[in-house]
């Protein structure tokens, strides 16, 4: 049992939303208990004050010389019996800790499930992608204004060192030098000890990275100029002493810099399958090649929560891994896969993506629920696994489409991006994507490549299921 115990198998919040809405409530739970032990131990000292206060002079007067004191049987007796009844009585109070020794137990329990350095990591990650995909102007991003949207928090001295100390240690140091500049501009001298002490940035140690990451990008001649910017506002942003990097189709699609869509047909489509007939669907065609459609209100409030409404414990992480993209591994979002097991509601999905697109779903109701982290992101990759390179998929045959239903909207971010055709579909609550990951002939369509920029506001959660090529042998339409 105890080894079971010590087995803490490793969480990364950084990861979903759902799961930093846990940390949050640690964080609840923390001050919780420490306000508990502040209310204690002042109740305490209250009394202790007043007992004190209470005490005649007999417990008072040190200066009588104590021969002189006990010489008075009064005194000694006093003495004697104090001795006896009154401090012990007064030790024992002392050492009481009464409820707190709950709430420091408790606050011990939460120290457990503090987030380890990759999740920190994970998190820097997350806040560079935000800032970088979408070019923001740090400045901007600590007073919490990210793509025309004014958040009502700012970032502390400290968040901005710790990020400003990540983009130097990744040898980003324009980027770095600007995020220790605004540490000083937001920076106080703290008001307490404990602060001062244990966490709070010094300011020399700031300007001396300042000048550093500075130098390191340009050269010592800088020096007076990079002294000049130190003292500057922060909201000009440094200038580039190297060469700037042009943004990645990825990241100009996320910055919505795609050209605007040829305009397709938008119509209620009453045929694909005799259900249909009785509910139309509100489609749009996105795209012709890659073929792509997105469905309006295809999923219903009543639904979402319910397939939203999943402890962390029962998503897992989800990485590169799992698909085709070339990176190393990284960690994308919380993920819960249901099988057949998946109950009804899948049940009930699964025939309603059939009835949509009027292909055979299989026998199987695999679905997977996705719920993305801080600045969550999902690099370009593909859905289809190219059958000529992997023979083992002969058996169901390669993952012909895919059925991506948005669970939430997302206020800012969040674009599923098509690079190779440039298009950018923003997620909005009830509706699905549908696409086709192969040509007719069974070859992936490399179009078919897509992303998803870094969630900047809003928890994002899809709802995903792809269907296999081999199955719809007798029910696929050929496209032209
Ligand atoms: O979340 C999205 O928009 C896309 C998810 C995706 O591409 C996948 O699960 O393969
Ligand atoms: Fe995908």
């Amino acid at each position: 049992k105890k080894a079971e115990n010590d087995v803490v198998q490793e969480v990364i919040y950084s990861n979903s939303i759902r799961a930093l809405s846990e940390l949050r409530e640690i964080e609840n739970s923390y001050m919780e208990h420490l306000n508990n032990y502040v209310s204690f131990l002042q109740q305490k000292i209250k009394t202790l004050r007043i007992f004190i206060n209470s005490l005649t002079p007999n417990y008072l007067d040190h200066k009588v010389d104590r021969y002189k004191y006990v010489s008075n049987p009064l005194n000694s007796f006093g003495l004697l019996r104090r001795a006896h009844q009154d401090w012990p009585k007064l030790i024992a109070y002392l050492k009481d800790q009464g409820n707190i020794k709950v709430d420091i137990e408790e606050m011990n329990k939460l120290i457990n499930r503090t987030p380890h350095a990759n999740d920190m990591e994970e998190a820097l990650m997350g806040m560079d992608r935000i800032e970088h995909f979408y070019d923001l102007k740090s400045s901007d991003m600590a007073q919490g204004l990210v793509a025309g949207q004014q958040l009502s928090s700012r970032m502390s001295a400290s968040d901005c060192l710790a990020l400003a100390d990540y983009m130097y240690k990744r040898s980003e140091f324009r980027r770095a030098a600007e995020w220790y500049r605004i540490a000083l501009s937001v920076f106080t001298k703290p008001k307490n000890n404990i602060a001062f002490k244990f966490y709070a940035p010094k300011r020399k140690e700031l300007e001396k990275m300042f000048v550093i990451s500075r130098l390191q990008e340009g050269s010592v001649e800088n020096l007076t100029d990079c002294l000049k910017e130190l003292s500057q506002d922060p909201n000009n942003s440094l200038v580039h002493l190297r060469p700037r990097k042009s943004p990645t189709m990825i990241e100009q699609g996320c910055q919505g810099k795609f050209p605007p869509g040829p305009q397709l047909v938008c119509r209620y489509n009453s045929t694909t399958t005799p259900f249909m007939r009785i509910a139309p669907l509100k489609e749009e065609e996105i795209s012709r090649d890659p073929l792509i459609w997105l469905y309006h209100d295809v999923i219903y409030d009543s639904e979402i929560a319910q397939l939203t409404n999943v402890t962390r414990e029962e998503m897992i992480l989800g990485t590169t891994t799992n698909y085709t993209t070339p990176d190393r591994v990284n960690r994308l979002f919380h993920i819960k896969v249901t099988d057949d097991d998946g109950g009804k509601l899948d049940k009930t999905l699964v025939n309603r993506m059939a009835d949509i697109s009027g292909l055979d779903v299989g026998n199987t109701t695999t679905l997977a629920r996705i719920n993305y982290g801080l600045g969550g992101y999902f690099q370009e990759h593909s859905d289809y696994m190219d059958i000529k390179l992997y023979p083992e998929l002969t058996e169901e045959g390669d993952r012909l489409m895919t059925f991506l239903f948005y669970m939430t909207d997302v206020p800012v971010g969040g674009t599923t991006i098509f690079p190779g055709a440039q298009l950018a579909i923003q997620p909005k609550k009830g509706s699905a994507l549908f696409w086709y990951n192969l040509h007719n002939n069974g070859d992936p369509n490399l179009l078919t490549r897509h992303a998803v920029c870094p969630t900047i506001v809003g928890s994002r959660w899809v709802l995903v299921k792809s269907m296999l090529n081999y199955e719809q042998m007798f029910k696929k339409p050929c496209y032209k």
